[in-house]
């Protein structure tokens, strides 16, 4: 108490100087600073509060400042993972090394789709480098790094964007802050990110595909590259595919001529024909030859509806191509419902089997709607043109429509060029390697060569011989092609032996067909066995179609024209039974063998001069 009382006394007279006496006693001031300068428990206590409140206060204004400073002298962009910014941007931070200082990695085995993984260096042979692990850095904690001299900082956060009606919509976003006041610096990274993506982009075709996710937002996150094909390994009658690669790219150079004439600025096509013809494939090329991205989608899928593909067209961009295979899919005809219903039935499914949600009216709108002009390409592919609407087909809709035909000789020969190229197995490479080499006799020099394969040899004529074994219109490039495959490095082979593969794939066609129309028959019996199985003439029983046909099976073939005593029935226990084993309608012709083996259809030809209407 003494000690308190003596100090408030000592400090009670420099107070005065500034505060009256009073005033200070009155506001317990002096009081405070003498418990202050007691050293007391209290004191220090209240100490420590002044000093914390004031190192609080502290750092609050200096982040408030940060903040300010930051708002104020650096520029931040966002990018969204589906966008196709958000992977040039990926793709510069792997180019730039910015991951180097980074301990983040995700590690996914090597696949075609892309990621952007890094190189992480070690001592690895060539087959781990290619099919081993791919580290693909987070970026999850905030890294800096310089570009051109200025100061760029970039983290990734998941973040909550939007509420729609599929639910909230959240996904990956990169926040990229760049530290100048010049917005023209930030829009020089991004273009730099967008040239050196083109660049590295070019080798590949890149091939989007959709990520629908109940509950998530609409995407086309599925990113994958392909390796670029040469226009010259397509086959297709002369002329086609540069007649198609040249109209893509009037389109392209039109933009202006478009907006001028006030035509939707937008080029659909569509490619029909049997599979395996080729039609994928020419996509695929001319994307890669004009440098497009490919954005594809089966409208086939359960889970995609109007407003989901409304949203995948309006997020594709400029110059690049949405494609739907197999459009027929998604609309098929009445006659295939039907069937496809009946054979659920068939099997006591009681659901009707599943179709998209996609109404040929919101495909129609997609097509003719804001999502697509802006320059994109619209394209499709059918095996069955028929099956589709004709106001999908209408000018102005599809602009060009290709036919994809069974191959004809000189595709035939085409296809056997382009497997065995005279570079590789041709007369001149020959000669140059016995002049190069050492002298050896004329059959040693015919078995070394060049990747161990037949030099020497004249293509041409072999290409002839092998066209000349290929029926014209009876087989595709597809089936062509797994047949030459295994014999890649054996061109004579391939040219001997394709008469005898031909007279095989017939046979088989034959047989395949014979089981075809044996089906139609049984299914055909099953139908109408199914309706009625008279027993005795009073009572009649509706029978399963499935227990009918075994029945009728069993009973020796077409019941419901027959009434079948109780007695004529014993016997027949189960459907595997001897009777069953043995049906008695072997009469029954296989309905003409080879009428569905190979639909008639001819060569490759472009129906775009006859048939394009409203285009440019
Ligand atoms: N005209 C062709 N030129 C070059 N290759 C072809 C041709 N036709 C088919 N092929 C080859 O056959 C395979 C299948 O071709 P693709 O997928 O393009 O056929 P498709 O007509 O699109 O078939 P589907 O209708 O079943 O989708 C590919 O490996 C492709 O290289």
């Amino acid at each position: 108490m003494d000690q308190f009382a003596f100090s408030a006394s000592q400090f009670q007279p420099s107070s005065s100087s500034w505060m009256p006496a009073g005033f200070s006693q009155l506001l317990g001031f002096s009081s405070i600073m003498a418990m202050l300068s007691s050293g007391s428990y209290l004191g220090d206590s209240v100490k420590l509060f002044f000093l914390g409140t004031i190192i609080e206060t502290g750092r609050r204004l200096f982040k408030w400042l940060i903040e300010r400073f930051q708002f104020r002298l650096s520029i931040t962009a966002r990018f969204s993972e589906g966008d196709p910014a958000y992977d040039w941007i990926i793709l510069f931070l792997t180019q730039e090394n910015v991951w180097r200082r980074s301990r983040d990695f995700d590690v996914n085995s090597k696949t075609s789709s892309r990621k952007f993984g890094i190189k992480i260096e070690g001592e690895k042979t060539d087959a781990e480098e290619e099919d081993g692990a791919e580290y693909v850095p987070v970026y999850e904690i905030p890294q800096l790094f310089s570009w051109k001299g200025y100061w760029v900082e970039i983290k990734r956060e998941q973040s909550m964007m939007q509420q729609s009606s599929r639910g909230s919509q959240s996904g990956p976003m990169m926040y990229l802050t760049m530290y100048t006041l010049n917005m023209s610096a930030l829009k020089a990274l991004v273009d730099e990110a967008k040239r050196r993506y083109v660049e590295t982009s070019r080798p590949n075709v890149i091939i989007h595909s959709a990520d629908i996710r109940y509950g998530m937002p609409f995407t086309w996150n599925k990113v994958k590259s392909k390796t670029r094909r040469p226009l010259s390994s397509i086959i297709l009658p002369e002329g086609v595919l540069n007649s198609l690669v040249d109209d893509l790219r009037e389109f392209i150079d039109s933009e202006d001529w478009y907006i001028e004439a006030g035509i939707p600025y937008r080029r659909g096509y569509i490619l029909y024909g049997p599979p395996g013809t080729g039609k994928s494939s020419t996509i695929y090329t001319l994307a890669g030859e004009l440098g497009l991205e490919i954005y594809t989608l089966s409208l086939a899928a359960p889970d995609i509806d109007d407003t989901i593909l409304q949203n995948a067209a309006a997020q594709i961009p400029k110059h690049s191509i949405l494609l739907i295979e197999d459009i027929d899919c998604a609309f098929p005809s009445r006659e295939d419902e039907e069937e496809a219903l009946k054979a659920a039935q068939a099997n006591y499914l009681h659901q009707k089997p599943k179709r998209t949600q996609v109404t040929l009216s919101g495909l129609l709108n997609v097509l003719d709607g804001v999502e697509s002009d802006e320059g994109k390409f619209f394209m499709a592919t059918t095996n069955y043109i028929d099956r589709l609407d004709p106001a999908l087909l209408r000018p102005g809709r599809i602009d060009r429509r290709v036919q994809y035909r069974l191959t004809t000789k000189p595709q035939s020969a085409a296809l056997f060029t382009r497997f065995f190229p005279e570079s590789r197995f041709g007369t001149s490479i020959a000669t140059k390697k016995s002049f190069s080499e050492e002298p050896r006799s004329e059959k040693a020099s015919l078995l070394v060569d060049v990747d161990s394969s037949e030099p020497g040899l004249d293509i041409p004529a072999l290409a002839a011989q092998f066209a000349d074994g290929v029926p014209e219109d009876e087989f595709t490039v597809a089936e062509l092609q797994g047949y030459l495959l295994p014999l890649k490095k054996r061109p004579r082979d391939a040219a001997a032996n394709v008469a005898a593969w031909v007279a095989g794939e017939q046979a088989e066609r034959r047989g395949h067909a014979a089981r075809a129309a044996e089906r139609k028959a049984k299914a055909r019996r099953e139908k109408t066995a199914g309706m009625t199985v008279g027993v005795g003439s009073q009572h009649s029983i509706i029978l399963s179609p499935v227990l009918a046909a075994q029945l009728s099976a069993a009973i020796g073939g077409e019941a419901p024209q027959q009434v079948w005593s109780p007695t004529s029935m014993q016997g027949v226990s189960a459907p595997n039974s001897a009777a069953a084993a043995q049906p008695s309608h072997s009469t029954e012709k296989s309905g003409g063998a080879g009428e569905e083996s190979n639909p008639k259809v001819n060569g490759v030809t472009d129906n775009a001069q006859s048939q394009s209407e409203g285009s440019a």
